[in-house]
């Protein structure tokens, strides 16, 4: 028997765009290491809202500051780092939290009933010297649940939901599962206190293509049935395309475009949008006309001047290697922050990209005519 929505969500989420302030706005966050070398600048000002049963993904490079600003939302982050300056408000109902100032146990219920993070990696995620159920119950135990039978039944319920064999996985060891499996009992564990927000930190890497698929169709479930808040971390494109709603493009820490998941795949402002766009082999586009960005991103510790993105532009000019940009409006609801904004919508229209979003083809046509609709 399946979970229904009612039986899944104890607080439904709200449907996006129903009037409510964002369920989180991020604003001005900043994050540094400090590390022997020097300080590592790994998030830069980012300012970001998101309303309640919306999906964001944050795309990017390896490096570009991705997970550590899923951390600093869940103030999960090593002793090293520090978020500041910046404010991450929380909302849900009328209830109002600056993130920042949680400590203790406010901090401990804020992480798992209002906003849950899934890590990259599974295996680390899980203690590998207990069972699954043995950790479930640590969790549940230490929100102020007591009734062990209760949690065991939603936490069943939550396996049939992320479609896995509820006895074969509930007292198994993290080792005695496969990587696919442990993903979806990460989900599970994540879903059992009814989280408002859930963070996915490259939810389906190292996965097999078809696990990915399963995992894929599970989190479209979450999101289109059960209405989570959702943001997913990933440099896989085809992934932000399928599952977001929008899309940030991050870059040596910064986000430099923001816009609805279309404006992004077919209508990038940003060269290095672009370049990521165009530097993914697609099934139906084939490899010759792929091409990749020059160059790899800066050192965090020492940032070239101006627009970090300039010594790798085949748009910038002097101005660029001085002066960095601030995202500004480059159509409803999309922003970018680039100098030559106009010159890369002109380059489209010499060279449109008739592929659109990096996909398999299956799922490249049922992109297309989602666009043709639009
Ligand atoms: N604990 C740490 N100490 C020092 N520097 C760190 C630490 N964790 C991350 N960094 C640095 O912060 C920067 C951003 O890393 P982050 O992992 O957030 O990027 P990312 O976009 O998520 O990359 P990936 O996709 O590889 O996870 C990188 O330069 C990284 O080396």
């Amino acid at each position: 028997m399946s979970l229904s929505t009612t039986e899944l969500r104890k607080d439904p989420g709200q449907l996006p765009g129903d009037g409510q302030k964002p369920a989180l706005s991020l604003q001005n966050v900043h994050v540094i290491y400090r590390t022997r070398r020097g300080k590592v600048q790994a998030v830069r000002g980012v300012s970001l809202d998101l309303q309640a049963g919306e999906s964001l993904a944050l795309i990017g490079e390896s490096g570009s500051g991705k997970t550590t600003l899923g951390l600093a939302i869940v103030q999960l982050l090593v002793s090293t780092a520090r978020v500041e300056p910046g404010t991450i408000i929380y909302r849900r109902g009328d209830r109002e939290v600056d993130v920042l100032q949680l400590k203790g146990a406010a901090l401990r219920e804020f992480r798992w009933r209002d906003c849950a993070m899934v890590f990259q990696s599974a295996l680390n995620a899980l203690n590998p010297v207990l069972r699954v159920w043995d950790q479930v119950w640590d969790t549940a135990k230490a929100h102020g649940w007591n009734d062990r039978k209760a949690v065991h039944e939603r936490f069943l319920d939550l396996l049939r939901f992320v479609q896995l064999d509820p006895r074969r996985v509930i007292y198994a060891f993290p080792h005695e599962l496969s990587g696919g499996m442990r993903q979806r009992a990460l989900l599970a564990m994540a879903l059992l206190l009814d989280p408002q927000i859930l963070i996915l930190d490259e939810p389906t890497t190292a996965l097999d293509i078809l696990t990915q698929r399963t995992i894929i169709d599970l989190l479209r479930r979450l999101k289109e049935e059960q209405h989570f808040t959702m943001i997913f971390i990933s440099h896989d494109l085809a992934i932000a395309a399928e599952l977001a709603d929008r899309v940030a493009t991050m870059y040596a820490g910064r986000v430099v475009e923001v816009g609805a998941v279309n404006d992004i795949f077919y209508r990038p402002r940003h060269p290095y949008t672009l370049g990521l766009i165009r530097a993914v082999p697609t099934v139906t586009g084939g490899f010759e006309e792929l091409a990749s960005i020059p160059g790899s991103p800066p050192d965090l510790i020492n940032l070239p001047g101006g627009c970090k993105f300039h010594p790798r532009c085949p748009f910038a000019t002097e101005r660029c290697h001085h002066e960095e940009p601030d995202l500004e409006p480059v159509g409803p609801g999309h922003q970018a922050a680039c100098w030559h904004w106009t010159e890369v919508e002109k380059e489209l229209a010499r060279n449109p990209l008739h592929r659109g979003v990096p996909l398999q083809a299956t799922q490249a046509s049922a992109q297309e005519s989602r666009e043709v609709q639009s």
